[in-house]
């Protein structure tokens, strides 16, 4: 599979301003006369920095929808007909323009990715056929449907026929079907527009009920393709996704259909970020079953190709959530992995396979079955004779320092929490689509706005965090929750038991807060089990005494010893126009040769997060100290194992760390056998959450 990856920049909106832009494109230093590529975006604390982001393409305020599928998605269209599926989906922030670039308006010129594509589709299938002499027949079907709250609703049903615990998911023939979704045989463009309409309309009526309803879902439709000619019959997919905008990790009301609405927009994207990660960095083991979103998309695991549409909001309103979309984007550039076409079905005669997919004669609703055909039809019928077409494609995506195009230095000092909000609102979507948009944010509107950071920051965890893999935990606990995830997976509506499974996976990686999170959800689920009470309550225990740990160095932290005058070396690139020096330091730990404690590891290991909830609860670092250390780690980019910080002494000349803090760090620890431990994973009964 290869993933490309194209940054869009929307236009400024009615009540944007030009002063707030903050966001610029260029072509790549290599090619100063190319196409842009480059994404620049200030420090949010020195506007003379800059930090560039470069993709496969990027794209201006001033594209239109057209230049965006000419160039991105025309031609993955001949792949899809040489076998190869495809997968479009647009990511980034609420009000950023996924759903414009994804759908678009209804003129011919507004008309997104996907009418446009089906478009392209029903001109190649006809140039096909007319080349073939009417010998080759190509069938168009599809099917639409949404997630929500983790759950699949079919968008051809209309919202009051929809059962509550969605469609169920199973396994067939290693692939990931969704059981009952109606597929739709559709032969022509205006068929598929109907279809399409006629679905969308499900999904803004639901919408107008709950309340950017739409926004909290992810829409998904899946375009099967299928040639039929004498002799064979070849299959392949276009997938498209909508997803739900990435700044909606938020709780926004206490109610609990909220936090659970919020936590599995969260959970899918962070999952979906997990799964880019592990592709990244050749994990064995890619967390695609840990959300319904991808282990329908089976992101991984499907050959073929991937275009990812990341959607930016020029404006400095967007500043921190625009920073992280691309820090999330720039993680999947290291996706690479052989792509493989589909291999033809050799078959019996074509009218009876087209009958057995139903997709012949009058366009009924068909309820789909499980298929003998979905099994087979896109893997090569012998194993050994997958082709390997041509080198895997390496994807070019890198953070790299830009020293030319540094901004004049603001007249005033931004702080994070001064920076610009109040210039221009962010528009929800329900002001957008009341028009009702107007002026700056207030206060309340800042902090909760700081406060979605923060709380999408514990979600960067899952993106950037160099957690330990599965294989670095202990075999019998992996064991656990591997046969726990089975479970889950089959049980299709046992949300809690998702929510448990998740817990699990937080607390082993020793992320408390996570885990306590996924704890609370899971509760409701289970209301009278006192097992669970008492883990949440063991969590909470924990948490306090993390904080209120004496200021006590153990045996083990005589490890290092001081010296004064000693200056860092600069063991690190990173991207910003400016590079700065870590501070020399008067006094900067030394260490003796040998192995980190595992006090020492624990530390490093939180620190490398970069989540400014885990770092605040150390011991010593209060919020501010919390955010310059986060700051100083965006600011030395990615590194290629995600492990930015490898000793004490790199932490100690992190700015705002001196070496008093890290020896209060130290002693706020509870060290990582007692994590894990006293987090009851290890040695419990595999039957304890069999409620
Ligand atoms: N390229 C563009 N050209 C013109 N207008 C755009 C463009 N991109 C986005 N917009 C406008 O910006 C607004 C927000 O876009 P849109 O609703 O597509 O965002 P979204 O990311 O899908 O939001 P949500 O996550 O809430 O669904 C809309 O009014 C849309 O028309």
């Amino acid at each position: 599979m290869s993933v490309k990856v194209v940054g869009r920049i929307r236009p400024l909106l009615r009540q944007e301003l030009d002063k707030d832009v903050i966001l610029t494109t260029a072509p790549t230093a290599s090619d100063p006369s190319g196409p842009s590529k480059v994404v620049r975006i200030p420090n949010p604390k020195n506007d003379a920095e800059q930090y560039s982001f470069q993709f496969n393409s990027v794209y201006g305020s001033e594209a239109t929808q057209q230049d965006l599928f000419d160039s991105e998605v025309a031609p993955t269209v001949k792949h899809l007909f040489k076998g190869f599926d495809v997968t479009l989906f647009a990511y980034g922030v609420t009000g950023t323009g996924k759903t414009h670039t994804m759908r678009g308006g209804k003129t011919l010129a507004d008309r997104g990715v996907i009418p446009r594509l089906l478009s392209a589709v029903y001109r190649r299938a006809r140039k096909i056929e007319k080349d073939a002499s009417s010998s080759t027949k190509v069938e168009v079907a599809m099917s639409y449907y949404e997630i929500y709250n983790d759950r699949v609703y079919d968008l051809f049903e209309a919202p009051e026929k929809r059962t509550l615990a969605g469609l169920p998911i199973r396994d067939n023939g290693g692939k990931s079907v969704v059981v009952g979704l109606t597929e739709r045989p559709c032969s022509t463009l205006k068929d598929f527009e109907a279809l399409y309409d006629q679905a969308n309309m499900n999904r803004s009526t639901s919408a107008t009920k709950l309340n950017a309803h739409s926004s909290r879902s992810h829409a998904i439709l899946c375009v099967k393709i299928i040639q039929i000619s004498e002799d064979r019959t070849l299959v392949s997919r276009a997938s498209a996704i909508d997803l739900a905008g990435s700044e909606d990790n938020r709780r926004t009301e206490n109610n609990k259909d909220r936090m659970v609405e919020s936590a599995s927009i969260n959970k899918s994207l962070f999952v979906l970020a997990q799964c880019v990660e592990a592709i990244s960095k050749k994990q064995s083991r890619i967390p695609y079953r840990e959300s319904k979103m991808t282990r329908i998309l089976s992101l991984g695991q499907n050959d073929g190709i991937t275009v990812m549409i990341l959607n930016l909001a020029p404006v400095r309103s967007y500043h921190l959530d625009t920073l992280s979309s691309l820090n999330f984007a720039n993680r999947t550039k290291k996706i690479e992995v052989n792509e493989i076409e589909n291999e033809p079905i050799f078959k019996g005669p074509p009218v009876k396979a087209a009958a057995s997919l139903g997709l012949i004669g009058e366009p009924v609703r068909n309820r789909q079955p499980l298929r003998q055909l979905t099994a087979t039809e896109n893997i090569p019928i012998n194993d050994n004779t997958a082709k390997r077409k041509g080198n895997p494609i390496v994807k070019t995506i890198s953070v790299y320092k830009d020293k030319s195009h540094a901004l004049p230095k603001p007249s005033t000092k931004r702080s994070l929490q001064s920076t610009n909000f109040d210039t221009t609102s962010r528009p929800s979507k329900i002001a957008r689509s009341s028009d009702s948009a107007k002026g700056g944010m207030s206060k309340e509107d800042i902090e909760a706005l700081i406060e979605r950071r923060l709380d999408q920051k514990l979600a960067e965890k899952a993106l950037t965090a160099p957690l330990p893999t599965a294989q670095a935990l202990p075999s019998d606990l992996q064991q656990r929750l591997n046969a726990l995830e089975e479970r889950v997976s089959k049980k299709e509506d046992s949300e809690g038991l998702q929510y448990l499974l998740m817990a699990k996976q937080h607390q082993a990686r020793g992320e408390d807060a996570s885990a306590l999170k996924m704890y609370t959800l899971a509760q409701p689920f289970f209301p009278s089990n006192e097992k669970l009470a008492r883990k949440i309550q063991n969590v909470q225990n924990k948490m306090a005494s993390k904080t209120q740990q004496v200021e006590q160095l153990a045996p083990e932290d005589d490890e290092y010893e001081f010296q004064a005058d000693y200056e860092p070396e600069e063991s690190f690139s990173f991207t910003r126009t400016k590079t700065r020096k870590p501070a020399a330091r008067t006094k900067v730990a030394v260490y003796q040769d040998g192995p980190a404690t595992p006090r020492t590891q624990q530390l490093l290991r939180i620190i490398n997060t970069k989540d400014l909830a885990q770092i605040k609860l150390l011991k010593g670092v209060g919020a501010k100290k919390a955010e310059s250390i986060v700051n100083s780690l965006f600011e030395m980019g990615d590194a290629d194992d995600g492990v930015l910080i490898t000793d004490l002494e790199q932490l100690g000349a992190l700015k705002g760390v001196g070496w008093k803090s890290l020896e209060t760090m130290k002693a706020g620890l509870v060290g990582e056998a007692g994590l894990v431990g006293e987090a009851g994973l290890v040695g419990e009964a595999g039957g304890d959450w069999d409620f």
